[in-house]
């Protein structure tokens, strides 16, 4: 059984409340472990994996936020330096799931975010166990 951490940027609670169930319920289903910490931004998620990683603990990552456009190029910067810094890890060998919603208003979000309609949260974790069991593979 691995220990999975599920990084959540909670600018939108309520939608992250929903991934959040979608990404432990995959874990779960999978039949490992999980812990959760939190951040105010998606901007500050790849920090925190890369700082959490330190500990050793981690076998994968998941990734969740929600990033609604704006009125400023600040959707831009903060859609796609997250996924770029993810990237950055995942290249590194890291096992990350990119749970992060980038969308253009709450409905789209909502979609995607509940685990009864787009389970993006529990897609992500699928995402970073599938990566876990190739490097497992590799190793
Ligand atoms: N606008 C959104 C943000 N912005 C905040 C940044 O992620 C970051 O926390 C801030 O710039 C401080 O470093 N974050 C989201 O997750 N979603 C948004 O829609
Ligand atoms: C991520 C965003 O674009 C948003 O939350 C920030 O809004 P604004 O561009 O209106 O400052």
């Amino acid at each position: 059984m691995a220990t999975i951490l599920i990084a959540e940027a909670r600018f939108y609670p309520h939608l992250n409340d929903m991934l959040l169930a979608g990404a432990r319920a995959a874990i779960e289903a999978a039949g490992h472990k999980h812990e959760t910490l939190t951040v105010p931004g998606a901007l500050e998620l790849p920090g925190a994996i890369a700082l959490a990683a330190r500990s050793g603990r981690f076998c994968a990552f998941v990734a969740l936020g929600v990033v609604i456009r704006g009125e400023t190029y600040h959707f831009e910067v903060v859609s796609e330096e997250s996924a770029r810094g993810l990237m950055a890890l995942t290249l590194q060998g890291f096992a990350i799931g990119n749970g992060i919603l980038t969308v253009e208003n709450e409905a789209q979000a909502t979609a995607r975010a509940d685990p009864s309609q787009g389970d993006k949260g529990g897609g992500a974790a699928q995402a970073a166990l599938a990566l876990f069991e190739l490097r497992e593979k590799y190793a």
